[in-house]
């Protein structure tokens, strides 16, 4: 797939991804915030920020949703990258289903982001970016950290104010979080990339093991934290929805389908129809990018799409009338 080194990409480099047979991942390296105020060197402006993305990736699908569930379209650009093998980073190109070419900057590939932004960056070139056009750098590539950001620097130009970080809430989404991402979100990535058999059963129970604890959360609440919606649910809606198309298949996450937990997939289906939550579930992109990384799909061959897939999300979630 490549990576950068020194500023350059080289194709048929890799940086180390598992050790002992463990898939490791590794910590992404532009930190810096945009605020209100703009006292750490980037103020939140409309219009001066871009976000690069692929419809595929469940960490950039996290900046998306952000995008939509604020209302920043306005405010904050995008660049939706093709779902393709990654052989020169991520591609900015209209392909006839719905990516685009970079209209902020003009890039081809994402490498040419990370190179303008550190003329000697060595890593993978990952989505999202959150791209400042003024100072023509990357601010953050680390979705956890810029959804923050769209939560709430950039109020002013967001059509809806909602805090999905409430600080009476935090430590109970903090905690949430934690369990969710080592289980599931970087948990199924534990599955999938394993490159010894006891590694991959280790992450598969654990995957498991997560997703039963949260049907029997979801059992009893509509939402994980607080009876209402927070950032603990967009994150885990995020792999919820990828789920039987993609981690149970291609990643063995294969014990059961995410369809057979009732609790889990109704609420599934209830976030889904949350308003600007469809338009950011590109089942299609997802299965394509998913199936063109070669470690994990040596033929590359792509599934067709699951059927019915936006239809069958759209399904009463009965869900509105539970108590908490
Ligand atoms: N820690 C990052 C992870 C992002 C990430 O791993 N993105 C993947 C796509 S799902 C990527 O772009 N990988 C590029 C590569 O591996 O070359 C975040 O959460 O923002």
């Amino acid at each position: 797939m490549g990576t950068m080194i020194d500023g350059r990409w080289e194709t048929e480099a890799n940086h180390a991804l598992t050790e002992n047979g463990r898939y490791i991942r590794k910590d992404s390296q532009f930190r810096n915030w945009v605020t209100a105020d703009g006292a750490s060197g980037f103020p939140a402006e409309a219009g001066r920020y871009h976000l690069y993305v692929s419809y595929q990736c469940p960490w950039a699908h996290r900046a998306l949703l952000y995008r939509a569930l604020k209302g920043l379209q306005g405010a904050i650009g995008v660049s939706i990258a093709v779902p393709n093998d990654r052989r020169m980073s991520w591609e900015f190109r209209d392909d006839g289903t719905g990516t685009t070419e970079d209209a902020a900057e003009g890039f081809a590939y994402l490498y040419e982001a990370y190179a303008a932004a550190d003329p000697i960056y060595s890593g993978i070139a990952s989505v999202p970016v959150l791209w400042d056009r003024a100072r023509r750098t990357i601010v953050n590539n680390e979705s956890s950290e810029i959804i923050r950001m769209l939560n709430s620097a950039f109020d002013a130009f967001a059509t809806n104010k909602q805090d999905f970080y409430p600080p009476d809430l935090r430590a109970d989404i903090d905690a949430m979080n934690e369990k969710i991402y080592a289980g599931l979100n970087n948990g199924v990535y534990r599955c999938g990339f394993a490159a010894v058999q006891a590694a991959y059963e280790e992450g598969c129970r654990q995957v498991f093991a997560t997703l039963d604890a949260l049907e029997a959360h979801l059992a009893g609440a509509r939402y994980l934290v607080g009876g209402r919606i927070t950032e603990a649910d967009w994150r885990l809606f995020i792999t919820l929805v990828r789920f039987d198309a993609v981690y149970h298949s291609l990643f063995r996450c294969s014990l059961r389908t995410l369809e057979s937990y009732p609790a889990l997939s109704a609420y599934m289906r209830d976030l889904y129809q949350q308003p600007g939550v469809a338009e950011t579930v590109r089942i299609d992109h997802i299965v394509r990018g998913y199936f063109s990384i070669p470690r994990a799909n040596p033929s590359r061959i792509v599934p067709l799409p699951p059927q019915d897939f936006a239809s069958r999300l759209s399904q009463p979630h009965g869900r509105e009338t539970m108590q908490s």
